[in-house]
């Protein structure tokens, strides 16, 4: 091709982009939103470089619940944070709102074709076969798992406060045990199987899981942001390709995690199909559905491969989550001591109840006796949904129904929005959470107070646990809803009984980073990743 043909290609390709780019963006054009930065990068890398829930704050503030803001090279998108649009996007059955190739294509080279990273027919099917193993009697039996784990990490701190210098408390950083232990709440709960993450922690499987998406996303730059927007236009396949010679440490990490995960699966779910062969399947989720798997009709049944993407998917989904929402509760608690003392005081009190009727230790039940608790889980969900938004793309053009009307830059009252084909949209679980009119004008101040004084009958809820949106909602709802409420009332519960929590008065400033989670770092130590220290003194009342 001679320098003018190249010349005219390139000239068409930018008509007919530019073209497809004003027909597209038309109709949301007029909704308000902030300011275009740049015309390259949109607001994404305004957006990234934030701290969670500033963007979200100021958009709220200022816009409302449904605002306009822009990707790369000009191209309009969607923040939303209203409930009936929300619940008209989570909840069709239809897939019409599907996450974006591009993020399916990253997923899958994680998680190859496992729940997260198939869409359509093939994810109603998956679905279908894997939700029975995530059942609300199923989940609850869990609960030794997790108690296990908990323990092990209450001995492990009081290991390391009972030494002669410590004085009684020491300064911990929660975040990398939280890390490790629920690796092995993982490990345990859903495969029956010890990751011994929290014993020794130089196994190359657990190294490889510590910190994963941090270390992958946690330090972008403008250029590759800019990389990864540009692969939407790139065809089908391209940016897999791209990822697959990354020579950055992260990445090959990602890769070398992907081999000893399909590893690791392998020899599990072989040892499961043998244990349901001989009659004696354990109560862990990947014996319960391999069980179900052997039961479904066989047009619905997962090949063994399919097997191995959901175990892989579960310990991506379901570890690095749960960490840090139990790393952003002890916080909580530490600012909070009021909070804190009062959850203390009602175990200590359900405690008493428990040892009158002739039992030594929690059993899930008693959970749901504990109002406090509750109620202090929930807040610290609303306040840190560490999966922030969702990236959805629409297939067709729709019709957008709205709580409340919006007034467009042109003055255009819409009651109802109609959006393009091909538009993304931002579903802000993050915002959502943090919305004033749904949950009053306190809504971002921390106060588990408020679920006590609160109705939960809601008309249609759009979460899957108590309207919040931390799990999402609809088909695409977090599985393990159930699995991480357990878990993380069961660690709540042991820490809280055993140690009290505090900040360290080190004048370290934490900085919630949101490199895909929520994320904790020290202000001027970015580069040690994530971490959160607190002071962890003993109790002596037991
Ligand atoms: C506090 C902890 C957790 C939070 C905040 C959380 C949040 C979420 C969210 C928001 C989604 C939807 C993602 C999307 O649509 O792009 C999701 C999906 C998912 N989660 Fe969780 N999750 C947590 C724990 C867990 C656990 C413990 C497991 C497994 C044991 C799990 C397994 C999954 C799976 C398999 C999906 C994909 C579901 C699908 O696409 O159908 N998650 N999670």
């Amino acid at each position: 091709m001679d320098s003018r043909h190249a010349t005219l290609a390139i000239s068409v390709a930018f008509v007919a982009y530019t073209w497809y780019k004003c027909r597209r963006t038309s109709s949301i054009s007029d909704i308000p939103g902030p300011k275009n930065p740049s015309w390259i990068y949109g607001h994404r890398w305004w957006w990234q470089s934030e701290e969670a829930s500033v963007v979200e704050k100021r958009i709220l503030e200022e816009y409302g619940a449904v605002a306009r803001y822009n990707g790369s090279l000009g191209e309009d998108r969607l923040f939303i944070a209203d409930p009936q649009a929300i619940y008209h996007i989570l909840q069709g059955t239809s897939y019409l709102y599907e996450k974006p190739r591009v993020a399916m294509e990253m997923l899958a080279l994680v998680l190859d074709k496992g729940l997260a990273s198939v869409g359509g027919d093939a994810h109603k099917r998956q679905r279908r076969v894997i939700s029975p193993a995530f059942g609300l009697v199923e989940s609850k039996a869990l609960y030794p798992y997790f108690a296990r784990c908990a323990n092990s990490i209450v001995d492990k701190w009081h290991e390391a406060i009972s030494t002669k210098e410590s004085e009684g408390a020491v300064v911990i950083d929660v975040h990398s045990w939280f890390a490790k232990a629920t690796l092995d709440a993982i490990g345990a709960g859903a495969f029956d199987y010890d990751f011994g993450a929290v014993e020794n922690t130089d196994n190359k499987f657990t190294k490889s899981y510590t910190n994963m998406t941090f270390a992958a996303f946690g330090r972008s730059s403008k250029g590759r942001l800019l990389m990864m927007e540009l692969f939407k236009w790139a065809p089908a396949g391209f940016g897999t390709w791209m990822m697959e010679r990354d020579k950055r440490p992260a990445m090959v990490n990602l890769r070398e995690n992907r081999t000893y995960a399909h590893e690791v699966a392998a020899k599990l779910i072989e040892e499961k199909k043998q244990e349901l062969e001989g009659g004696t399947s354990g109560k862990d989720l990947l014996s319960l559905l391999v069980k179900a798997n052997s039961a479904a009709r066989s047009d619905w049944r997962l090949d063994d491969e399919e097997i191995v993407s959901q175990v892989r998917t579960i310990m991506f989904a379901g570890h690095e989550t749960t960490a840090k929402t139990l790393t952003f509760a002890l916080w909580e608690l530490a600012k909070n001591r009021h909070v804190q003392e009062k959850l203390r005081a009602e175990i200590t009190e359900t405690l008493g109840r428990i040892r009158a009727r002739g039992d030594s230790d929690f059993a899930v039940d008693d959970f749901d006796s504990m109002p406090y608790l509750l109620a202090v889980g929930k807040e610290i969900l609303r306040i840190y949904p560490v999966f922030m938004e969702l990236s959805r793309t629409l297939k067709k053009d729709d019709v957008l129904p709205l709580s409340k009307p919006i007034v467009g830059v042109s003055g255009k009252v819409y009651k109802q929005l109609l959006v393009p084909a091909g538009t993304i949209l931002t579903v802000s679980l993050l915002a959502y959470n943090l919305n004033k009119d749904l949950w009053g004008p306190d809504a971002y101040e921390f106060r588990p107070e408020r679920w006590l004084d609160m109705n939960e009958t809601f008309e249609s809820p759009v979460g899957v646990y108590s309207n919040l949106l931390t799990f999402s909602g609809g088909n695409r709802s977090c599985i393990g809803w159930r699995f991480a409420v357990i878990e993380m009332h069961t660690f709540l519960v042991a820490l809280v009984r055993h140690f009290d929590f505090s900040l360290p008065g080190n004048g370290r400033e934490v900085r919630k980073m949101r490199p895909g989670l929520i994320t904790p770092v020290i202000v001027g130590e970015e580069h040690k990743g994530p971490q959160l220290l607190l002071k962890v003194t003993a109790l002596k009342n037991e």
